[in-house]
């Protein structure tokens, strides 16, 4: 049996960042930018009024001082002319300020009779004047890769850029095995259960920025089996769930193998998830999880994640562990790295009272994976420990 890091090491032999494509802006959110994105133009391209008011020279801004009001600039209509002594135009925010002018007092600080303007309280210091490229310039850069998060969208439409260059998404997928599954909905014969797993990692991988295919589930024989990897053609990774251990009906290797995939290793020193199996089909990478649904989901944390990270080509493929201190004692650890569910909160960290590796509701009430090495000696309250959030 391998270690976690070795295994990981030989899952990213598999896998290589996709090719990028453009999409359309108002697609691109939660999409990896797979080149750098270049400024054109300068925002604001003028000098802007941050604040509804009279544009005038700041050398006669003083209280009681009195202007001719002599036009009006608005945002996306600015005042052609020149603001002479003694003048004032009327400015909304937004608007170009007009030449001659240096500073905006804002409506409040003044009174307006008929073209006759008069400061009445002593205005502030602000200019309330936005330079041109205050915010961006030509030639500003948003460097790739970088998941685009709402802000980063808004600041590419103020660049003028309608197509964005992403890295494509990774097409997963998923095949269910197993006689006893049912799709939810369905009614279940009495030795049936629910695929759930399916669903969840169907979910954790599109929130990582894979597309998945859930494929109609495989009995438990060689036929329906090689159906659904047929069915999986043209994905980049093909993630089988259960029929790996070794039992009779554990015919995912048998079958794999058969289609000639090349296995890359079989078996990880963790837990759960110890079953692990991976290689290649043809172009295709190949990832055989454990049935039981922890297992399932933890190897999807684990590592099926960084798969899809890595070929996003997002640099940093692993999420980072964390720190906490134990709200409670922990027992020694067996011989492989365990994943333990655990609750994080402000009193600390504390593992979930029954870590068997079919237990989905102890799993939806975790918000961390507490990691332990090998061997790992018996833990005391307040020591520190590592943690992957969930
Ligand atoms: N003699 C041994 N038995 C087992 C070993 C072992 O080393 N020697 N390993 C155990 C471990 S650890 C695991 S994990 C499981 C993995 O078994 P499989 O990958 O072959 O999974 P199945 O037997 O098909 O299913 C296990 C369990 O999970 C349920 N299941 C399967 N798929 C789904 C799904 N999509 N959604 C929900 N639940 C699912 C299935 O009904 C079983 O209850 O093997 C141990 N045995
Ligand atoms: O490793 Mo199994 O995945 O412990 O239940």
């Amino acid at each position: 049996m391998i270690t976690v890091e070795d295994a990981r090491a030989l899952l990213f032999d598999l896998v290589s960042p996709l090719e990028s494509e453009a999409i359309r802006l108002a697609d691109a959110a939660g999409r990896i930018l797979a080149q750098d994105i270049v400024a054109t133009r300068d925002q604001p391209p003028f000098a802007a009024s941050s604040m509804d008011g009279y544009a005038v020279k700041s050398s006669e801004v003083e209280p009681h001082a009195m202007f001719k009001v002599i036009g009006e600039a608005a945002a996306g209509r600015r005042f052609e002319g020149l603001v002479g002594p003694g003048q004032a135009v009327r400015i909304f925010t937004g608007a170009p300020v007009p030449e001659g002018a240096d500073f905006v007092v804002i409506q409040e600080d003044t009174e307006q009779r008929s073209d006759l303007l008069t400061i009445t309280d002593t205005p502030g210091p602000k200019s309330n004047i936005r330079s041109a490229g205050v915010d961006f310039v030509s030639g500003t850069k948003i460097t790739a890769p970088r998941c685009l998060r709402p802000e980063d969208v808004a600041l590419i439409a103020a660049m003028n850029i309608p197509k964005v260059p992403v890295a494509r998404q990774p097409v997963i997928a998923l095949i269910s095995t197993g006689d006893e599954l049912v799709l939810p909905g369905e009614t279940p014969g009495p030795d049936q259960i629910i695929a759930s797993n399916t669903f969840g990692l169907k979910a954790l991988l599109e929130k990582a920025g894979a597309k998945v295919r859930v494929l109609p589930i495989a009995q438990d024989t060689v036929a329906s089996l090689e159906t659904a990897f047929g069915l999986a053609e043209g994905a980049d990774l093909v993630v089988t769930i259960g029929g790996a251990s070794v039992g009779d009906y554990d015919l995912v290797s048998e079958v794999s193998q058969g289609l000639g995939m090349e296995r890359s290793f079989y078996k990880i020193r963790m837990r759960p998830g110890k079953p692990l199996m991976a290689g290649r089909l043809g172009k295709t990478a190949m990832v055989g999880l454990p049935g039981n649904p922890v297992s399932a989901m933890v190897c999807g944390y684990l590592f099926l994640v960084p798969m899809v990270r890595r070929m996003l080509g997002i640099a940093q493929a692993l999420t980072p562990l964390q720190r906490a201190r134990l709200a409670e004692p922990i027992d020694k650890n067996g011989p492989r790295e365990h994943y333990m569910r655990a609750i994080l909160n402000d009193t600390g960290i504390r593992v979930c009272d029954d870590q068997d590796s079919s237990l989905l509701s102890v799993l939806a009430q975790a918000n961390a994976l507490l990691v332990r090495e090998p061997n790992d000696p018996a833990r005391l309250a307040g020591d520190e420990v590592q943690y992957l959030p969930i």
